[in-house]
């Protein structure tokens, strides 16, 4: 089986979450991404989160949320992403770069325009009632 292994960033601001959409790309995805040689996974989560949404990551306040592995969208079946999820406050102005096109800040109803791994994600905040 193929894993695909990110990290990703769960920001949320008056109960709802922060995600992304890249260019050409239909469905909303949580930022991050992959780890480049050497990088420490605080390393790897900042250089990505300020790659595509111009923010520092503080490192002091970056917590271990969870890990959440389901099918990968746009890949074959039997792909399955596994996403090492971090809560963590920033400094900066968050804004969309390199290939995001666009930012939304999106609730529990709005599940349905993210990707599998990303359902998990949503239930589990649900049921801790971190989102609305
Ligand atoms: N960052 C991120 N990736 C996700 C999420 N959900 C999900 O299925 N993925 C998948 C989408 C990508 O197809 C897959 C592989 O990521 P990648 O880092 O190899 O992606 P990539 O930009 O090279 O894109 P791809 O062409 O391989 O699809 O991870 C999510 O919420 N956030």
């Amino acid at each position: 089986m193929k894993l695909i292994d990110k990290h990703a960033w769960i920001e949320i601001q008056d109960g709802k979450i922060l995600s992304t959409r890249s260019k050409g790309r239909t469905k909303y995805y949580f930022p991050g991404g992959k780890r480049e040689a050497g990088e420490s996974d605080f390393e790897a989560l900042s250089r990505e989160i300020n790659e595509e949404l111009s923010i520092s990551l503080i490192e002091d306040s970056t917590r271990f949320l969870g890990i959440f592995q389901a099918q990968a969208d746009s890949h074959p079946d039997g792909v399955q992403v596994k996403m090492t999820c971090y809560t963590g406050a920033y400094t900066g102005t968050i804004a969309a770069a390199s290939e995001i096109e666009e930012i939304v800040w999106l609730k529990y109803q709005d599940k349905h325009l993210t990707s599998p791994v990303d359902h998990i994600i949503f239930d589990w905040l649900k049921e801790r009632e971190l989102i609305r």
